[in-house]
């Protein structure tokens, strides 16, 4: 059974959030929203360590932390854009961590990931050289002009909501992230770094709970997703 080191984006801002503290440190329940996710992903059997990537002028977040996961916990810091937050994570893995082995990515703003869409996962998209959670288009999808007019209505067939966590090897997403930021394209998830390097990902259906806390309703919505899962 393969063990897989994670790493962690939490060096974000929030600004779609608002507030002085970035949402990943603000509380759920009675703890940081970022110590929910990195416990969740600690408590998994085959994830073997965490890379959890901080903005560069974070007080010292994270101190304190490895005895309460009881998994190694390494730390490094991030960019100016989630992708680049990733690519240091990815640079800054154990030697331990080759390039053909391959490495989860999952939003530390997604704390109510669920233990076993990370099993699906990696037993179907592992063996398959990469892939993502992904939850199919439930809504009907509008294209707008300038002014917030609908123009033309999307097929929603073969129409999926990206999530994370994402797995890829190494080697092969660290190239892709790499070269996709020197030719200036913004790259939103690994999934599309992966794309444009001409893999084609498996996209694994997930549970919709599986939140990316963007908003203040999305950090209420993640209170009570967490509270039925934790009784
Ligand atoms: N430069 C960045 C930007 C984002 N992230 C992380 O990537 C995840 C998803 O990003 P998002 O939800 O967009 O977080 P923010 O960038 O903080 O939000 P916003 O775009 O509203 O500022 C979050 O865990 C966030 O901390 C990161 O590590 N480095
Ligand atoms: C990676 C992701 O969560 C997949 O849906 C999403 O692309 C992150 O986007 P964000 O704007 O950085 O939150």
């Amino acid at each position: 059974m393969s063990r897989h080191w994670c790493v962690v984006p939490a060096a974000g801002r929030g600004r779609r959030f608002g507030g002085e503290v970035p949402k990943q440190y603000l509380r759920l329940g009675e703890k940081p929203l970022l110590l929910h996710t990195l416990e969740r992903l600690a408590a998994h059997p085959r994830i073997a360590g965490l890379m959890l990537v901080v903005a560069a002028d974070d007080a010292g977040w994270a101190q304190g932390l490895v005895e309460v996961l009881g998994k190694p916990l390494l730390r490094t810091c991030g960019g100016a854009e989630r992708a680049d937050s990733v690519l240091a994570g990815l640079r800054a893995l154990p030697d331990s961590v080759g390039p053909v082995d391959c490495v989860l990515v999952h939003d530390a703003a997604r704390p109510c990931v669920r233990p076993q869409d990370i099993s699906r996962l990696l037993d179907l998209a592992v063996p398959a050289g990469g892939g993502l959670l992904a939850a199919p288009l439930r809504d009907t999808l509008k294209r707008a002009d300038a002014q917030s007019r609908s123009v033309a209505t999307e097929p929603r067939e073969s129409r999926w909501r990206a999530l994370t966590p994402q797995v890829f090897p190494r080697a092969a997403l660290q190239a892709a992230l790499a070269d996709a930021s020197a030719a200036g394209i913004a790259i939103t998830d690994e999934a599309m770094a992966m794309e444009r390097a001409g893999f084609a990902p498996l996209l694994v259906e997930g549970a919709e709970d599986n939140i990316k806390v963007t908003t203040p309703a999305d950090l209420l919505l993640a209170e009570f997703l967490l509270a039925k899962m934790e009784r």
